[in-house]
């Protein structure tokens, strides 16, 4: 896979309030001995219109960090908040509105309705909520990930490529505070893959939108601003513009065991 271009880790705005944080967080699965500390008081601020993306050795935490961070998953102690709202004192159903309408998300399964065209999957989140989307917001997504020819398109006519580009579109049409990707390239080819992760920067450069994806590809973090290092629950490094080569540098230092650039 091509890296980014190199204008692509130029965002720096790293002084508006950020989009999501947590503060002490905490999270265990099961008691007793058996018991498993998947994140151990944790603090991380997730920077508003930034694409950051969050990395560590497998069973490090990344996907429980995600899941409490959007309200998917319950902390066992400490704060989640997204934007000024305090996540862990909601309750279910404010919870589900939160996430309704201000998270986006997109996972390595496209999860597309196959009877729906592009756009009816695009607009389908705004439909259940009895929203109507803001046409020329919209119109502005559309276009950035180049879907205008596609829009009648079912998903089985759409190349893998096509269908997360659909993905991302109806992550971003609701204009949430923020969008968490979930290895949002792990079922495509390396040129989908990169054209994806172009599109997944190009909402953060031009639609200011705040990204965070966890992945195992360096080189798909290398179109993010910022790569938080997971281990063992805790983060434990942080690196401002990546490079493939200098996030597979990290990764080696984390787990010895071989990394691949997604590459192969
Ligand atoms: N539902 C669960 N029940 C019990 N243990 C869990 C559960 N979910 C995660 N864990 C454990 O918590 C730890 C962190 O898991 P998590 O899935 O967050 O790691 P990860 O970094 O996303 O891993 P991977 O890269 O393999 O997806 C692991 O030890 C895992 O086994």
């Amino acid at each position: 896979m091509a890296g980014p271009p190199q204008s692509a880790s130029e965002n720096t705005s790293q002084h508006a309030a950020p989009a999501a944080r947590a503060v002490g967080l905490s999270k265990a699965y099961g008691s007793g001995d058996t018991a498993v500390l998947a994140l151990d008081a944790v603090d991380v601020a997730i920077d508003a219109g930034r694409f950051t993306a969050i990395m560590g050795p497998s069973g490090s935490g990344k996907s429980t960090l995600m899941h409490c961070l959007a309200g998917l998953d319950q902390a066992t102690s400490g704060e989640v908040w997204i934007g000024d709202t305090e996540l862990t004192r909601l309750g279910d159903r404010q919870l589900t509105r939160l996430r309704r309408d201000r998270v986006g998300f997109v996972f390595q399964a496209f999860n597309l309705l196959p009877t729906l065209t592009a756009q009816e999957n695009i607009t389908l989140p705004g439909d259940i909520a009895g929203r109507r989307p803001d046409a020329a917001w919209l119109a502005q997504v559309i276009e950035t990930l180049g879907l205008g020819d596609r829009l009648g398109h079912r998903p089985h006519e759409l190349s893998g490529g096509q269908q997360q580009r659909v993905a991302v579109a109806r992550a971003l049409v609701g204009r949430p505070a923020l969008i968490f990707a979930d290895e949002p390239t792990g079922n495509l080819d390396s040129r989908s893959g990169a054209e994806v992760l172009g599109f997944l920067r190009r909402s953060v450069d031009e639609l200011q939108q705040t990204v965070v994806m966890v992945t195992h590809d360096p080189n798909a973090a290398s179109y993010a601003d910022l790569v938080l290092f997971l281990a063992d629950g805790r983060i434990v490094d942080r690196l401002e513009r990546p490079t493939a080569d200098s996030v597979l540098e990290r990764m080696r230092r984390l787990d010895p065991r071989p990394a691949t650039t997604g590459a192969e």
